[in-house]
């Protein structure tokens, strides 16, 4: 992979630049135990994060990874609506940023390198995290997974950022936790690089071979050097 084409990056947002699996699944659980259901281990819950919030809550639902194919719909519009509520009011109470996230945006900037969030997340619970953690002043662009008709692993929201910045695929990194991110970026034709701290339902993620994986964000500015 020839780093030196790099000049753009896209970040994923839970797993990536955020631990934001403890506010997820106490949301999560408080859904369940709104509906009278049983809640669950906050680990488990976070083995549930990566494909964006209807997913999640579905397989709350469905009490396991494999989603349920007889899930009532009204069920689920009722726990979404309550899903929003909650965590809404409990978006950023144990979130944090992961170790070195803050200083590698700061040094990306600093090189003048423009830097997207491509996240599964719906974009309003997005941006106010972003906001909270003082992170919205780094992104030019930021898309939820509700904000084009198809989300990661789909190539769509990397072609996306790559038209308005008039890039070539090779010319935008894709930086994430999960298998998504790096399949999203493989089919948009974008190099990746994984962290290996976020949730990927339990699996190693070099199993998805990206080009670069890491136990740190902070190797990823290096290849802006
Ligand atoms: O909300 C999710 O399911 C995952 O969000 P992510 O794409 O930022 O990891
Ligand atoms: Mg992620």
């Amino acid at each position: 992979m020839n780093r030196f084409a790099l000049k753009a990056v896209a970040f994923d947002l839970d797993g990536t630049l955020i631990d934001s699996g403890p506010d997820l699944a106490l949301a999560i659980n408080l859904m369940l135990e709104e509906l009278s259901r049983n809640s669950f281990d906050s680990a488990v819950v976070q083995g549930w994060v990566g494909n964006g919030v209807e997913v999640l809550i579905k397989r709350a639902l469905s009490g396991q990874q494999t989603i349920d194919p007889n899930l009532d719909d009204a069920l689920y519009r009722d726990a979404r609506a309550r899903f929003d509520r909650l965590y809404a009011e409990n978006l950023c109470i144990n979130t944090k940023p992961y170790p070195g996230v803050s200083e590698t945006l700061e040094a990306l900037q600093a090189k003048q390198i423009p830097m997207a969030v491509v996240t599964n997340k719906p974009y309003p619970f997005t941006q106010a995290l972003l906001v909270e953690l003082g992170f919205d002043r780094y992104f030019d662009i930021v898309l939820g997974g509700e904000s084009l008709p198809k989300r990661k692993p789909d190539p769509d929201p990397l072609q996306y950022v790559l038209e308005k910045r008039a890039l070539e695929p090779s010319q935008m990194l894709m930086v994430g936790d999960s298998r998504n991110d790096i399949l999203a970026a493989k089919a948009a034709g974008c190099p990746s690089y994984a962290v290996t701290y976020g949730y990927n339902y339990g699996v190693p993620i070099a199993q998805s071979h990206p080009d670069w994986v890491s136990d740190s964000i902070c190797d990823l500015e290096k290849l802006f050097d």
